[in-house]
Order: structure tokens, then sequence, then C-alpha cells
């Protein structure tokens, strides 16, 4: 039989709602996963709702839990670390802390970093201590890097001007260390007004992925967690980088089939989970060739 692949899982979770954890550590169980869910914060609700309660973990506790595993002997079968939102550059280095004692325990685990940086016309953005750490830092250690266009633009110091140019700046993000950089959306002048576009760079080659851009009165949150999420959960599954961002735009893009005809702002995981599992559309990564 088959092994049921283990992953440990550092995000934000939310009591109410869904983005960090909350939006990605159900999908990932249920398309087979075992999660290890490590939350840096416990909020009330996600922070676009521009008021939370809530409190931020210490980071010294990172370390410290990770520790509690490797003492009960478990920490030899963490197959990948997953980190996403940061409330501080210690945090992320209290994170990387952990991966080194995971990769010490299990040299085949992965680490896959979702750059976090959040969105400043949403009225959220990270301290430049947590951009830098992220590019300096994170980036060298990361065997995957799952950032969106904002985030890919704020290590390369410019915006893209065509899909050529995100393109570059994502190879020049794969020179800092990780084996494959997932731009999980992409932003560029000249790109279709319909369209939701990611790209999946390796050593290997560059594919493009169109999916349809959908329409909703304000835009759901946690779709970038619930991607990375999936993306790593499906690697760990088996499939392969190409295989595994597939399957995630499929479903991710079911999830907000449902959400939208709900009327829901909150993304509908529990109404949508048969179709996470057994995605009913698909989409295919194309090769990008110069
Ligand atoms: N097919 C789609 N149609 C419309 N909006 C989408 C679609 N897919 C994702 N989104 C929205 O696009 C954004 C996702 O962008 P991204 O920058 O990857 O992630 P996040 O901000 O969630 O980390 C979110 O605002 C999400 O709600
Ligand atoms: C607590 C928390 N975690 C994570 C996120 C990231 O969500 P997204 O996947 O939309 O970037 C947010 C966004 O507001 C948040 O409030
Ligand atoms: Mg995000």
């Amino acid at each position: 039989m088959k092994r049921t692949p283990h992953l440990l899982a550092i995000q934000s979770h939310v009591v109410f709602g869904h983005a960090g954890n909350s939006a990605a550590v159900f999908p990932m169980q249920r398309v087979g996963v075992n999660v290890w869910p490590l939350n840096t914060v416990q909020f009330s609700n996600h922070t676009q709702y521009g008021q939370w309660a809530g409190e931020v973990l210490a980071p010294e506790q990172i370390p410290a839990l990770v520790e509690g595993i490797a003492a009960i002997g478990e920490l030899g079968h963490c197959d990948a670390v997953l980190s996403g939102y940061l409330g501080s550059a210690a945090q992320g280095r209290a994170i990387l802390t952990g991966v080194a004692r995971i990769k010490a325990a299990n040299p085949k685990a992965l680490y896959l970093c979702d750059p976090v940086m959040g969105h400043p016309e949403k009225g959220c953005i990270v301290a430049p201590e947590v951009s830098e750490f992220l590019l300096e830092e994170a980036a060298a250690v990361a065997d995957l890097m799952c950032p969106n266009q904002l985030e890919l633009d704020s290590f390369s110091g410019r915006k893209a001007q065509s899909l050529l140019d995100c393109l570059a700046m994502a190879r020049a993000l794969l020179a800092r260390g990780p084996k494959a950089v997932l731009v999980k959306h992409l932003a560029y002048p000249g790109k279709p007004d319909d369209s939701f576009e990611m790209l999946l760079v390796t050593a290997d080659g560059s594919w493009h992925l169109r999916r349809p851009l959908l329409a909703f009165p304000r835009q759901p949150v946690g779709v970038g967690d619930l991607t990375s999420g999936l993306f790593l959960a499906r690697i760990l599954l088996g499939d392969s980088l190409v295989a595994a961002l597939e399957f995630t735009a499929a479903a991710v893009h079911e999830v907000l089939l449902e959400t939208q005809a709900c009327t829901s702002y909150e993304l509908e995981l529990v109404r949508a989970q048969d179709r996470i599992a057994h995605p009913r559309v698909r989409f295919e990564a194309v090769p990008i060739s110069l």
C-alpha cells in the first residue's frame, strides 16, 4: 500500500473563514495528505475585513514545537514543510531553523515557501525586513517558491512589462536556489482581460497556464494559500511539477466556481470538497519556448 505523505504547514489560522492554514489544511487532507498544522497566528478572521482579534505565536515556539515532534521520534516522517504569511523576519528565521532540523531528520523533505507580502491596495503590506528576509535568506533554502506577481515584482524591484519579462523575473528568482518557481497569478501589460494566468519555471523548462477569470463583487481571500498547499500536496502524492500545476489550477477553479455560485465572500471549501479531490475541469500547462 502506498504511504500517506506527511506535511508540516506553518502559516496563519483564522477562527472564522479561510486564509492561511484555514484555507489550505482541509483541501490538502481531502486530496490525501496528513497535515501537521502549526499556526503562526490565531486571528478571529482574515485581515481583509479591516479588523480582527487574536494573537501572534512567539517565534521561539516554532523550533520548540518541531523539537517536540523530534522528541517523540516522528520528525523523520515529515515529507515537506509549507510556509506562508510571516508576522516578522524573526518568525521567518525560526521557520528556517525548523526546516534545517527537518531536513537533518529527513534529507528528502521538501520546503515550499509562499513569500506572502500582502496586497498594498487591500491595505495589507508586510514590513520591508520580511520581503528582504524572503529574498535574501528563504530563497536560498526553499525547494519551491510560489510568489504572485506583486511578490515577484517586489523581488525584482520593478513591474513586469510582458510575459517574457515575467519569465525573466521568475528565472532570476530560480537562480537564487529553488528548484521550481510557481508564479500563482500573473499580471503584465497585454494580458487578456478574461484570463487568470500562472507560470511554472524550472531548470528544465517553463510552462504557462490560462484559466477563465471569474467575476466577484469582492475578491476572495486565501486563494494563494489554497494554491500553494494543493501544489505541494500533489507533488508529495507523486505528481510531476507540471501535473501538480494542472491539478491545482483545476481544483482551485472548482472552488472559485462553487464560491461564485453561492455568492459567498469566503471560499466554499466544504461544499467544493469533491470537486477539489476530482476536478471536472482541466487546464493545460503549455511549454513556453523562446
Ligand atoms: N479564476 C479567477 N477568477 C477571478 N479571480 C481569481 C481567480 N483565481 C484567483 N482569483 C483571485 O486572484 C487573487 C489570487 O491571486 P494571488 O495573487 O495568487 O493570491 P493571493 O492574493 O490569494 O495570495 C485573489 O484575489 C483571488 O481571489
Ligand atoms: C491571516 C491571513 N493569513 C493569510 C492571508 C493570505 O491570504 P491570500 O491567500 O489571499 O494571500 C491573509 C490575507 O488577508 C490573512 O489575513
Ligand atoms: Mg498570497
